[in-house]
């Protein structure tokens, strides 16, 4: 639904040049939810704004739903741009406008006629919950409740895809817990496609099936949730689901081998470790681990301590790998 390769831009003023996105390659497929996360600084606005063209790339090219836009001109782009909504941090809403208004403004861009713009505002306003305050001004509705505003009208054109920049980084835990289990009803009920950046970890958590590091204009890793935690050493799958490997064990006479483990998808609610314990080491300690559901997949990580040094437990680290077990 969304291609980018080789994409790059560049700031350029008269004292110094910023390369804000240097080389960055993105497929977001239908219906996934993509987050890019990263340090302040590190490219992610300018990468979205890419996305849409607010920002034109120096290098590269960005297709959405196989529409090459990198050279299309600005009325093709501004119909284009419909297909493509878009909700911000400070969710930058009309203030002289009430809810039902600023709705209707993202029709009025369109040109949909009057009849039509009511319909669909209160299909809207019904969709993000928001009926009953349709007559209230921005300044009279709650941070979440502004938001859902901001998620009305950026479909009103029915996009396919939504853009969302940092969309809950200025709401509490609560609020921000209701829009992200909105912007997952919305994908499930609609099928929309959806590209977030974010620096919060938790959002990836709970909603991205794919998510990507940036830093310094780069993507340093990026792939499907339950790719990256099966990968070693992936600092995404550490950030996401940390373990406790403060966790360790007195050594007592013939040593002992402490082995991290990660298993994603079904295997994560499978007795793996009682299934260890009854074929190689019959006291295998847990000293850390947890097993949780992240977005896509639910996924286990364990500390444990095997009896024995590393080279007396080599069968039963095989059989874990076998098993799907990234150690
Ligand atoms: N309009 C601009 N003119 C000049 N430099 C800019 C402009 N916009 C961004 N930059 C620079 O480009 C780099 C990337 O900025 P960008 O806003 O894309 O990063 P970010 O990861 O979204 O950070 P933040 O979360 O703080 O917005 C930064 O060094 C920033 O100072």
């Amino acid at each position: 639904m969304i291609e980018i390769s080789g994409l790059r831009k560049t700031y350029r003023s008269r004292k110094r040049s910023v390369v804000a996105v240097d080389g960055v390659d993105l497929h977001v497929g239908e219906g996934e939810v993509f987050g890019v996360l990263g340090q302040s600084g590190a490219g992610k606005s300018t990468l979205l704004r890419c996305v849409n063209m607010l920002e034109r790339p120096d290098a590269g090219t960005v297709a959405v739903g196989g529409l090459e836009l990198t050279n299309l001109r600005r009325e093709r782009l501004r119909v284009a741009r419909h297909g493509i909504g878009m909700i911000h941090q400070h969710f930058a809403l009309l203030s002289s406008r009430t809810v039902a208004g600023n709705v209707a403004f993202a029709l009025e861009v369109t040109g949909a006629p009057r009849a039509e713009r009511k319909a669909r505002v209160a299909e809207l306003l019904e969709l993000v919950g928001l009926s009953e305050r349709a007559d209230a001004y921005p300044a009279q509705l709650s941070g979440g409740q502004k938001q859902r505003v901001g998620i009305a009208r950026a479909l009103a054109a029915r996009p396919k895809v939504l853009l969302s920049d940092e969309a809950t980084s200025a709401l509490d835990p609560e609020t921000t817990e209701s829009i992200l289990r909105l912007l997952l009803d919305l994908n499930r009920r609609l099928g929309l496609t959806i590209l977030l950046i974010t620096h919060e970890m938790t959002v990836v958590k709970r909603i991205c099936t794919s998510a990507a590091v940036m830093r310094d204009g780069r993507f340093v890793e990026s792939g499907t949730v339950a790719g990256l935690l099966r990968q070693p050493g992936s600092e995404l799958a550490r950030d996401l689901f940390p373990l406790d490997t403060s966790a360790s064990v007195a050594t007592a006479g013939g040593g002992v081998t402490i082995v991290d483990i990660t298993v994603s998808g079904d295997e994560a609610d499978e007795p793996i470790i009682a299934d260890l314990a009854r074929r190689f080491a019959s006291d295998v300690r847990i000293l850390s681990g947890s097993v949780e559901t992240l977005a896509a997949t639910r996924a286990g990580r364990w500390r444990l301590a095997l009896p024995g040094a590393p080279e007396d437990n080599s069968e039963a680290l095989e059989y874990l790998r076998k098993r799907g077990v990234t150690l």
